[in-house]
């Protein structure tokens, strides 16, 4: 009755699935990038969490493939003059980068991919995926920063105080960023809430809907 009067009633879906996203986590040294993202993948491990290649030495309790893919510096310079790494950088003296594959085999799969990058990388990605998001993860206060790398017992003093100092130099980044997340000390759910939050209202975006995440890549 209803069709007679208009027309066929089309089963098609009213919009087409949102492209996969490209997610930049980026902050401080110690803020608390890598705990985040730890929780982040219990919550969603529908998402890709690319693992980063380093030459760094590997530190207690590491594992290869899950913290880092640890190279020597010859393997990774390789990679890098073959075209292999989508974002390099030396942070802190040591080669740190992400292999192109791991975002273009999750794009291609229609699966979201989250990177953790500091803020030079975070730059290098914008450029190339400017649909990005991306995401400054702070702490309170700088006094809180310095006392989880304090707890966190990873660097002597004197790499310890460079971190710091790069961390005042890359606060003045953030308005380069589509989002801030404050990490409070104790509050490491509500940073993962608002990151989930922020993913889950991205992907509803209207203009995401047809757009191709990655497509130049
Ligand atoms: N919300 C929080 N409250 C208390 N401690 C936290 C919180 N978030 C992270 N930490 C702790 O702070 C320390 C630094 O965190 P994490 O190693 O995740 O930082 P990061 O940003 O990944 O550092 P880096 O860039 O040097 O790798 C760790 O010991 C971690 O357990
Ligand atoms: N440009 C990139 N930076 C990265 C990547 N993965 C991690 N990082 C940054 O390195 C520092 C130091 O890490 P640590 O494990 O030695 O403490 C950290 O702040 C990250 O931001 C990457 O793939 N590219």
């Amino acid at each position: 009755m209803l069709e007679s009067q208009l027309g066929n009633l089309s089963t098609e879906p009213t919009v087409a699935p949102a492209k996969p996203l490209v997610v930049v986590i980026s902050g401080p040294s110690g803020v608390g990038k890598d705990a985040v993202i730890k929780q982040l993948q219990e919550a969603r491990p529908d998402l890709h969490f690319v693992v980063t290649a380093t030459s760094r030495q590997r530190r207690p309790g590491e594992q290869e493939g899950v913290d880092y893919f640890f190279v020597s510096e010859e393997r990774f310079k390789q990679w890098v003059h073959a075209g292999d790494m989508l974002e390099h950088a030396v942070v802190y003296g040591e080669y740190k980068g992400i292999q192109r594959s791991q975002v273009t085999n999750a794009l291609a799969r229609g699966t979201d991919v989250v990177l953790r990058l500091d803020v030079q990388g975070a730059a290098t990605i914008r450029h190339l995926i400017p649909e990005a998001v991306s995401i400054f993860l702070v702490a309170e206060s700088e006094a809180k920063l310095v006392s989880r790398l304090i707890a966190r017992k990873t660097e002597p003093l004197d790499k310890m105080l460079v971190r710091v100092e790069t961390a005042r130099q890359e606060m003045s980044c953030i308005q380069d960023f589509d989002y801030v997340v404050n990490n409070r000390d104790g509050e490491l759910d509500q940073a993962v809430g608002q990151i989930e939050a922020i993913i889950v209202a991205e992907k509803l975006k209207v203009w995401r809907q047809n757009a191709k995440a990655g497509e130049s890549l």
